[in-house]
């Protein structure tokens, strides 16, 4: 039997082009189109002669249900507002949606959460192995301690990156809570600046980063009296996410519609 289709949106992005050059290599899926937006320069060309290389017999569209129709999977690390589109659309296609964008609101989860009564998506903040171990580890580390042990969340990252918190410091602060039993919404204090008063007991503190070209960093602190564990995940290159969204795109084939995670997926 053939190999899965896979589409890839955001073709002309940092990780859409991670994520073409390694599923060229796949013996699992088939790479048949690439998606970016209407008027993009890139409409219309060859994928691989668009990023600088040999064509390789995939064209970019910017008609996504077309491309999704052809495909058995989705694999989309764009911008919110284009990925509860796709959500939409690869649950029309029948296709497995994996979904890598961060910055997702409120209504934009609402969005997915519709899309997966009809497919299967799966979704993470951060698709790497070494990430979802420390999301693991964080939650038995908080578990461990109790409140008088400050979370502090401290990431880095590119100076093109849009969104923060980024998606893996949410995650690392939802594990924190879900390891204290309280809600991270209630512990969550964002960006101090000015008189911010002492520290909240039990609080959950994020901190960011930007500049230059750093791949994504992230340290989870657990501050005490006299001691610190710190928790901390380097990533040099973005192919770790890329290789996490290729399997999940395998993993989700012939799964009933539903949401999941990395997790689910690595079996972590
Ligand atoms: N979960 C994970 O493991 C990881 C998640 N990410 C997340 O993935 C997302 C993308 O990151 P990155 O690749 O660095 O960002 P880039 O800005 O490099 O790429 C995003 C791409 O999506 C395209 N895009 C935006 N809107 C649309 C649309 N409506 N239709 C088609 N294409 C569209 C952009 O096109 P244009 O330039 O024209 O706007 C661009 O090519 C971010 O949210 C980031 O945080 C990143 C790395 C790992
Ligand atoms: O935008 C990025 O680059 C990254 N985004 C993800 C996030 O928001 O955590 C994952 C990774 O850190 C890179």
């Amino acid at each position: 039997m053939d190999q899965p289709g896979l589409v890839v949106t955001g073709a002309s992005g940092r990780m859409g082009q991670t994520l073409i050059r390694l599923a060229q290599g796949s013996d699992k899926l088939r790479l048949v189109a690439c998606v970016e937006r209407a008027g993009h320069p890139w409409i219309g060309r060859d994928v691989g002669e668009a990023m600088g290389g040999a064509p390789i017999g995939v064209k970019v569209t910017d008609d996504a249900l077309e491309a999704f129709a052809k495909a058995q999977a989705v694999i989309d690390f764009t911008a919110p507002a284009a990925t509860v589109e796709f959500a939409a659309l690869a649950a029309q296609a029948r296709a497995v949606h994996v979904i890598g964008t961060t910055g997702l609101e409120p209504q934009h989860l609402a969005r997915i959460e519709a899309a997966a009564r009809h497919a299967t998506i799966i979704r993470a903040g951060n698709m790497s192995l070494g990430v979802n171990l420390l999301v693991r580890l964080t939650k038995k580390v908080a578990a461990a301690l109790d409140a008088d042990w400050d979370v502090e969340i401290v990431e880095a990252h590119h100076r093109m990156k849009v969104d923060a918190p980024s998606g893996t410091a949410l995650m690392l602060g939802q594990a924190a809570a879900e390891g204290r039993g309280i809600s991270l919404d209630d512990a969550r204090v964002s960006g101090r600046d000015g008189i911010t008063g002492a520290r909240a007991r039990g609080s959950i503190g994020f901190s960011a980063i930007r500049g230059g070209d750093i791949v994504g960093e992230h340290d989870v602190i657990f501050a005490g009296e006299g001691e610190r564990v710190i928790l901390r995940h380097v990533a040099t290159d973005r192919a770790i996410f890329a290789r996490g969204a290729l399997r999940a795109a395998v993993w989700g084939q012939g799964r009933k519609p539903g949401q999941y995670d990395m997790t689910d997926v690595l079996g972590i």
